[in-house]
C-alpha cells in the first residue's frame, strides 16, 4: 500500500525550476529517505507533502487523499496522522522534558492530566529516555538527548506516519548510531512510516529501506542500498562514501 504517490510535480521559484515533473511512491511501514545535494528541493518537497507549502503542478496522493482538492475536515483528518520533526525542532527552553511532551498531549486528547503523566512518561522511554531526565530543562541536556526529547513529542499524538528532517545533524557518530537504532525500533514497535530528509552516511547505510537522490531538479535515484552499491554513476555512489569533496557532503 502507498502512504504517498507524488505524481509529476512541478515546483519553480521565480525562474528556478526545482521539481521538474517528479514522481515516486512511499509504501507503508517503509523508512523512506530523501537525499539530495544543498538546495536539491528535498525541504519544499516535504513541506508540500505535509501541506505546509502550495502544490504548484502535479498531484500529490497522501493517505488516498490527493492534496489539490482536500475539504477543510479531510485536510484536519489528514494532519492528526503525521508528525514533522523540522530540521531544528526546537524545545521550549522553559518548560522540562516531560512538560514538553505534555503539550502535545494536552493539545490532542481530553486525558486527565494523570494519565498525560503517564503516556509521556512512556513516550519519553520509547525515545530512548529514562524518567530521571523527566524534569530537566533543556539546558541541561545533550544535542542527542534534545533530540530524543523532540522525537517523544513527535510520536505523543500517535501518528502513523513520522517525517524527519535532518534528525542526526549535530550529532557524534556514536549518538547518531543509537538514533538510527532508535528510529528503527520505533518503526517496528509503532507500525510507523518514517520519511527522512538526511546526508548521513550512518543512516542511509543502517536505516533507510529504500531512497531517491534529487538532483537538477529530477529523481537522479530511486531504489535500495543494494541496488546503489552496485551502480556505477558517480552521483549515486557520492551519497555512499565519506569523501570530502564528495557531491553529498557539498553543504
Ligand atoms: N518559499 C520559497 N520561495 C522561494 N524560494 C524558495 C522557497 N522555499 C525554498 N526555496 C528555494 O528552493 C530551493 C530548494 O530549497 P530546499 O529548502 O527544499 O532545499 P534542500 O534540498 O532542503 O536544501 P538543504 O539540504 O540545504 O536544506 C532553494 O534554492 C531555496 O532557496
Amino acid at each position: 500500500m502507498n502512504i504517498v504517490e507524488v505524481k509529476n510535480l512541478y515546483t519553480s521559484f521565480d525562474t528556478k525550476v526545482i521539481h521538474n515533473n517528479i514522481s515516486f511512491n512511499i509504501k507503508k511501514n517503509e523508512i523512506f529517505g530523501i537525499l539530495g545535494g544543498s538546495g536539491s528541493g528535498k525541504t519544499v518537497l516535504i513541506k508540500q507533502i505535509v501541506m505546509l507549502q502550495k502544490i504548484q503542478k502535479g498531484e500529490i496522493i497522501f493517505l488516498n487523499e490527493n492534496l489539490s482538492n482536500l475539504t477543510l475536515k479531510k485536510e484536519e483528518n489528514l494532519k492528526l496522522q503525521f508528525s514533522y520533526l523540522f530540521q531544528f525542532g526546537a524545545l521550549y527552553s522553559f518548560l522540562n522534558v516531560i512538560e514538553n511532551v505534555k503539550v502535545i498531549l494536552k493539545e490532542y486528547t481530553k486525558l486527565p492530566k494523570d494519565l498525560i503523566t503517564k503516556i509521556a512518561l512512556t513516550n519519553l522511554n520509547m525515545a530512548g529516555l529514562d524518567s530521571s531526565s523527566a524534569y530537566l530543562y533543556p539546558s541541561q541536556l545533550s544535542g542527542g538527548m534534545k533530540k530524543k526529547v523532540a522525537l517523544a513529542r513527535a510520536i505523543a499524538n500517535q501518528p502513523k506516519i513520522l517525517f524527519l528532517d535532518e534528525p542526526t545533524s549535530g550529532l557524534d557518530p556514536s549518538s547518531t548510531i543509537e538514533f538510527n537504532h532508535l528510529i528503527k525500533k520505533l518503526r517496528n514497535t509503532l507500525d510507523l512510516t518514517i520519511i527522512i530528509i538526511t546526508h548521513d552516511l550512518d543512516t542511509i547505510k543502517s536505516t533507510l529501506d529504500r531512497f531517491i537522490i534529487l538532483k537538477d531538479a529530477k529523481i537522479h535515484f530511486n531504489g535500495t542500498l543494494n541496488q546503489a552499491l552496485k551502480s556505477e554513476d558517480k552521483i549515486t555512489r557520492s551519497f555512499l562514501t565519506f569523501k570530502k569533496d564528495s557531491y553529498a557532503n557539498k553543504n
